[in-house]
């Protein structure tokens, strides 16, 4: 008889986090398992640690306690392999500023290895809606632009897990709605999304689950 299939490692796993700034705690004992297939809705008030957690799940943070996994993978000890299954969407953009739109995509492609880079950049461009401005210098983008730059970078890594912090800030409303579009499609793509936002309609209409912050904790919502 065939032994039963291994189940699959969660999306995201927190094992009893904490995350420290000098004396203050940003989380505290944090644990929080995310099934593959699911898509998670972080809320929570200004400073209740949601960015924290995502930069701790992106390793751009370790956790000054307590364990982060992504796929199984521990984000300090593996943490190579962690960034090449996740990207996240922040308000520090990561743009070149003297690029174009389109060339800083380009440069991306290349770096990915991708074939016909500037075909790539293109069609990204118009998903995001910056067809008319793919030309510009990123100095001269607006919030909302780079924002919408920002979700193309992403869609052009094509991630396992998207993390996205406060997507639909400084978007107008066609680009709220062109943003609700790209993270459906994301999610019927396969991608884990896991979604930091005041917007808790839109986030719920978005996310199977849902974790909301307290000063760091875990709390009902
Ligand atoms: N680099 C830092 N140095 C010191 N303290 C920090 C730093 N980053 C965040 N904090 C503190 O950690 C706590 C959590 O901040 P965090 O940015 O994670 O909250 P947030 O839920 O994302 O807030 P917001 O909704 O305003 O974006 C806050 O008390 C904040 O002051």
């Amino acid at each position: 008889m065939e032994p039963p299939p291994v189940a699959p490692p969660p999306a995201l796993a927190l094992h009893d986090v904490s995350k420290r700034y000098g004396r203050r705690w940003a989380l505290a004992r944090l644990s929080y398992t995310l099934p593959q297939g699911r898509s998670l809705l972080l809320t929570g008030h200004n400073g209740s640690g949601k960015t924290t957690l995502l930069r701790l799940v992106a390793t751009a943070l370790a956790p000054t306690h307590g364990r982060v996994e992504v796929r199984g993978n521990d984000c300090v000890a593996s943490r190579d392999t962690v960034r090449r299954e996740v990207a996240l969407l922040s308000h520090a953009s990561f743009l070149y500023e003297d690029l174009t739109a389109h060339q800083n995509l380009v440069v991306l492609a290349r770096l990915l290895g991708m074939e016909a880079p500037a075909d790539v950049a293109g069609e990204l461009l118009v998903k995001v809606g910056l067809t008319k401005r793919s030309d510009s210098p990123v100095r001269q983008f607006s919030a909302g632009m780079r924002k919408r730059l920002a979700i193309a970078r992403l869609l052009m890594k094509a991630p396992a897990v998207a993390l996205l912090d406060e997507p639909f800030g400084e978007l107008d409303p066609a680009g709220i709605l062109a943003m609700e579009k790209i993270i459906r499609e994301l999610k019927d793509s396969g991608v884990t999304v896991v979604l930091a936002t005041h917007l808790i309609e839109q986030g719920q209409a978005l996310c199977e689950e849902r974790l909301h912050l307290q000063e760091g904790r875990a709390v009902a919502a």
